[in-house]
């Protein structure tokens, strides 16, 4: 399926952080029973063209198997691209990966890089020799973090005792603490509770917004892309299958707009041209429009009696539930 492409915001004339072209992975993978296996090949990854500039958020998405994270392994060095080229502030990640380092931050949310059994504040001191960090600038940039990250209280505490959003805002410092320029992030908020995806989604925007840093992050959380992200890349089948803004991912996908009426009195499924219900509580009916709304409330009107209507437009969760139905049914 070719990409679906809508307006990019305007960037600066710079370098791309990441550009990536014709980008593939595949795997051979041996199937089988014993004695009659048999070597397959998966393309994990393909024809992948991808530029993300200073400065920009971009989203990455697509269904599980879609490829995302051998993606960002590729983009982060863990992996050989088979096919095409990357590269990533400007060097090929595969064979500078430790350069790299210095320059990317990386937070594979269901893979912690602290150190377990020390406190944070150690794991912190150990990721400052790691990337030779001065220790004034580590002493400046760890209160920093810590202050806007709330970990102050919990420097002292082993890395096993913390909650899961601790863990994860602890994740976040050590890999902000050497000021790189462009931060990776797999499924960050997966399994926090309200109160910590909000505390790390403002953070995230606020590195963006006062540092410049770029983010690339996959999320199946669509709060994170509604919040974060201004471009978003779908990716289905190891292809890309829409890079653009939200506003044109919506327009890109034929998702119904629902209509919600309150009936003054409950009743049988309303019967509409151009219109589907699709549930009923009490006197509250959704209909899934496929007509003008217009001329659907006048004859829901005309035929009952009416205390309340609104119209809801597709939300985010329905629009990419959409495209990645389009994409599994193919090209068109
Ligand atoms: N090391 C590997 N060996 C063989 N196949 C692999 C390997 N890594 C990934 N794959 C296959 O490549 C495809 C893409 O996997 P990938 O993990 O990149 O997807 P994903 O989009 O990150 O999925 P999820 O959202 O479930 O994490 C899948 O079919 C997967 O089985």
């Amino acid at each position: 399926m070719p990409p679906k492409t809508a307006a990019a915001p305007a960037r600066a004339a710079t370098e791309p952080i990441i550009e990536a072209v014709g980008l593939g992975r595949e795997f051979t993978v041996t199937e089988g029973p014993f004695l009659r296996r048999r070597k397959r090949t998966v393309s994990a990854v393909r024809d992948v063209d991808l530029t993300v500039f200073p400065g920009e958020i971009v989203g990455y998405l697509g269904p599980n198997g879609a490829g995302k994270s051998s993606t960002m392994k590729m983009l982060t060095g863990i992996l050989s691209p088979t096919q095409g080229r990357v590269r990533v502030t400007g060097l090929e990640p595969a064979r500078r990966r430790t350069r790299l380092a210095a320059r990317i931050g990386v937070v594979f949310g269901q893979r912690s890089t602290l150190w377990w059994d020390l406190p944070l504040r150690d794991s912190f001191e150990l990721t400052r020799h790691m990337y030779r960090v001065p220790a004034a600038d580590h002493a400046r940039r760890l209160a920093e973090l810590t202050e806007l990250l709330e970990l102050g209280p919990f420097l002292a505490t082993p890395v096993r005792q913390l909650s899961l959003g601790q863990r994860m805002r602890g994740d976040l410092t050590a890999a902000l603490l050497h000021g790189p320029r462009l931060l990776v992030l797999d499924e960050p908020t997966i399994g926090l509770d309200v109160v910590s995806k909000s505390t790390i989604r403002e953070f995230l925007l606020r590195l963006n917004a006062e540092e410049g840093t770029t983010i690339l992050l996959t999320t199946h959380d669509l709060g994170d892309v509604e919040r974060l992200c201004e471009r978003v890349v779908v990716i289905d089948q190891g292809r890309l299958a829409y890079d653009g803004g939200l506003a044109g991912l919506r327009a890109s996908v034929p998702a119904p707009r629902v209509l919600v009426v309150d009936l003054a009195e409950p009743a049988a499924p309303l019967t509409v041209e151009g219109a589907r219900c699709v549930r009923v509580d009490g006197p509250r009916q959704w209909l899934e429009l496929s007509d003008n709304p217009a001329r659907v409330i006048a004859e829901v009107a005309g035929r009952h009696e009416v205390a309340d209507l609104t119209l809801r437009e597709p939300d985010i969760e329905s629009v990419v539930a959409a495209l990645y139905r389009g994409a599994v049914a193919g090209p068109g």
